[in-house]
């Protein structure tokens, strides 16, 4: 069945159509890693998002569970070149079922080289996949706030059984983040992004992890002088839009980029120590480098392509956020020791309060 890809600029891409028939809406973006499909499609940061990957044949060792990154692909629409639809090795589930079961259409055949370049010059921008190569009766607005679906009831999941006690502010987060904290023996609280103070404090946690998230960080602005308070009170670590928002709690603004990073191999700089190493990174928004002077916050990392902020850190207190994903959920592993690094803080802060 064939099947068409719209830019709300005009420009139009046909292909062949897997899963149902169907139109769907949402932001064209692109994913420039030659690997990790499974954890991208179902990074929640992608919600609602059409993605093009640029290599060009996608699907080709299917999709393991324990690769992927929620329970089931978070992207509204995938865009590909050539789509495997050979056998997969055992125990995986073809690309093409793995969509069907998440009720997310895959475009397949498309020119994904010229998509990108037109994302490139435009910038990302809300797209239409049809079945019916017509295009919409309207166009959607882009959605850039979340609503809270799994946060209405405040129910407060735990895992692991740990030493130290995370409280994980859950604004989607990737099941990476919290295999991390498993890994180094923390207890978690996963909570809802709406949890009172009272509430929160009652868990006696050792530290606060801000999790990503789709969407923009602007969302939460109603919580930002209390993201503050708990930032000034626990150690924290804040991963994308987690950074974004413990960024703008502490007064920094926050823009969009025209077409966003969204890869495996993006360099960063350590500015304490000019080291360049390669991150994971999937974003739109990113924090005003002039809006840092308003705020307590030095900048930690910056991006070696474009020169935006990659991290951030305050002077005095236990707060650290980044940009990319340390969790390297697909992409180089070579940030992992942030989670480390965050959770020896962490432990030397409860040693002084035990000792207090
Ligand atoms: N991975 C993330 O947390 C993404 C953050 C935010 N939604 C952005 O696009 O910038």
């Amino acid at each position: 069945m064939a099947g068409m890809l719209l830019l709300s600029n005009g420009q139009a891409f046909t292909g062949q159509w897997h899963g149902i028939s169907a139109e769907i809406q949402g932001e064209i973006v692109f994913y420039t890693g030659m690997t990790g499909y499974e954890e991208v499609l179902t990074d929640p940061s992608y919600k609602g998002q059409i993605i093009v990957f640029s290599y060009p044949l996608i699907g080709q060792y299917g999709f393991q569970i324990k690769h992927i990154q929620s329970e089931k692909i978070q992207a509204a629409g995938i865009v590909v070149s050539e789509l495997y639809e050979g056998p997969v090795e055992k125990g995986a589930i073809p690309l093409a079922e793995f969509a069907r079961g998440s009720n997310v259409p895959i475009l397949s055949g498309v020119d994904t080289r010229s998509v990108i370049q037109t994302v490139r010059e435009f910038g990302t921008m809300q797209s239409s996949m049809s079945s019916k190569e017509t295009a919409p009766d309207h166009w959607q607005p882009l959605q850039t706030h979340f609503p809270a679906i799994n946060w209405t009831n405040q129910e407060i999941m735990q895992a692991g059984a740990g030493s130290l006690h995370i409280g994980l502010i859950d604004f989607h987060y990737k099941s990476s983040i919290l295999t991390e904290l498993l890994k180094h023996n923390c207890k978690v609280s996963i909570l809802p992004p709406t949890i009172s103070t009272e509430a929160l404090d009652n868990l006696q946690l050792d530290g606060l992890l801000f999790s990503n998230g789709p969407g923009d960080p602007a969302a939460f602005k109603h919580s930002f002088s209390v993201y503050r308070d708990w930032a000034e009170r626990y150690p924290s670590f804040g991963i994308c839009l987690g950074h974004q928002v413990l960024a703008s709690a502490f007064g920094a603004k926050t823009a969009k980029l025209s077409y966003g990073h969204r890869g495996a191999n993006h360099p960063v700089m350590n500015v304490k120590t000019g080291h360049v190493s390669m991150s994971s990174q999937n974003h739109s928004y990113v924090v005003e480098e002039k809006s840092i002077e308003q705020t307590p916050l030095a900048v930690l990392y910056t991006n070696v392509n474009d020169g935006s902020i990659e991290g951030l850190y305050h002077p005095s207190l236990s707060v650290t956020t980044v940009q990319f994903h340390p969790e390297a959920a697909p992409g180089p592993a070579e940030h992992l020791e942030l989670f480390s690094k965050f959770l020896s803080t962490v432990q030397q802060k409860k040693k002084v309060k035990i000792h207090a």
